[in-house]
């Protein structure tokens, strides 16, 4: 069953179209990312889902309700992840789930979440002293206590290390298997590839393409990139006509691109009838990086 359906959503600022027509079904009991750079539009989409901000336009249903008339009845079915601003650093981490705990009128028990997020260890510590990833399970502890059917989490993990990102990764993954559905927004490729199972690629405020990531990279990106640095001018757009070749982009000072088959033999030759002088190259399979390459023609980073 659909937990989220946008039809036709549109959230403008002025004359900044942040969500620029969106449509768009969410799946129950799944991890569905929301992808794209810095101001793609993603926490405003995030914000029309959780009935935090009205569209411009377009409709959004989320468990068969609308977030903002029938908020009331949704609030106790919605996990939002809560600003920082809202913790109180001195309070200490037991405290600060027994506070939010008590605004809930069936709210789950405090010591169970602390258990199921890793952090009974660190109930009695205060949460000024937590490390940053600690600090975001403690978000997530917070989102749990009503025993919510739907969370909502945004860029929960862009500014904790490797390690604790994918510590919080498997907290996901299990809240998934529980049977709860997950809508979170991401810019990290390497975060939608792994953890969502479906993903939407935002550029501009509108969805580029949406699916599970392995179809997405096999639909757009083909099997492996070929990364290159060349002395000379490039036909780029020669290039894209080369058998196999599926995108042409850059990384940095590289040009990249993607293919299957035996496309690279066939686009150093065609570089080397170009007259371009090849002075470094390396096969990679193709990741998501490729994916947003692909449909754009620039890497996610670029802009940013
Ligand atoms: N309240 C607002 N008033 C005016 N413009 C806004 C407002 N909120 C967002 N915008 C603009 O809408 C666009 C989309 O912003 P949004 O924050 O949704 O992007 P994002 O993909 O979440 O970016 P980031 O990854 O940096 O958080 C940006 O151009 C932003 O400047």
């Amino acid at each position: 069953m659909s937990a989220i359906i946008c039809r036709g959503v549109r959230r403008n600022f002025g004359d900044v179209h942040a969500v620029d027509g969106v449509d768009l079904t969410i799946d129950e009991h799944q991890i569905f990312g929301l992808l794209g750079p810095n101001g793609s539009g993603k926490t405003t989409l995030l914000n029309q889902l959780q009935g935090i901000d009205r569209p411009t336009a377009g409709e959004v249903s989320v468990l068969g309700l609308d977030p903002i008339r029938d908020w009331s009845l949704l609030a106790p079915r919605m996990g939002t992840q809560l600003q920082e601003a809202t913790l109180i650093p001195r309070l200490t981490v037991r405290e600060a789930l027994s506070t939010f705990a008590s605004f809930y009128p069936h709210a789950r028990d405090v010591d169970e979440v602390l258990g199921e997020l890793g952090l009974t260890d660190k109930a009695t510590s205060r949460v000024e002293k937590l490390s940053g990833g600690q600090r975001q399970r403690v978000f997530i502890a917070l989102a749990l206590l009503h025993d919510p059917e739907l969370l909502f989490f945004d860029e929960l993990t862009s500014a904790v290390d490797p390690r604790a990102r994918h510590a919080i990764w498997d907290i996901l993954r299990n809240l998934a298997r529980q049977g709860r559905t997950i809508v979170l927004t991401t810019h990290s490729m390497e975060e939608a590839q792994a953890l969502c199972d479906r993903i939407a690629i935002i550029d501009a405020g509108r969805i580029i393409a949406e699916g599970a990531p392995s179809d997405l990279i096999a639909e757009h990106a083909g099997g492996s990139r070929l990364l290159l640095r060349a002395d000379g001018v490039v036909d780029e757009d020669a290039l894209l006509d080369v058998d196999g070749v599926s995108s042409v982009g850059h990384d940095g000072d590289h040009l990249v691109v993607t293919g299957t088959g035996q496309f690279a033999a066939r686009v150093m030759a065609d570089l080397s009838a170009q007259g371009a002088v090849v002075t470094d190259m390396s096969m990679q399979e193709a990741t998501f990086e490729d994916v947003f390459l692909a449909l754009t023609g620039r890497t996610m980073r670029e802009g940013e």
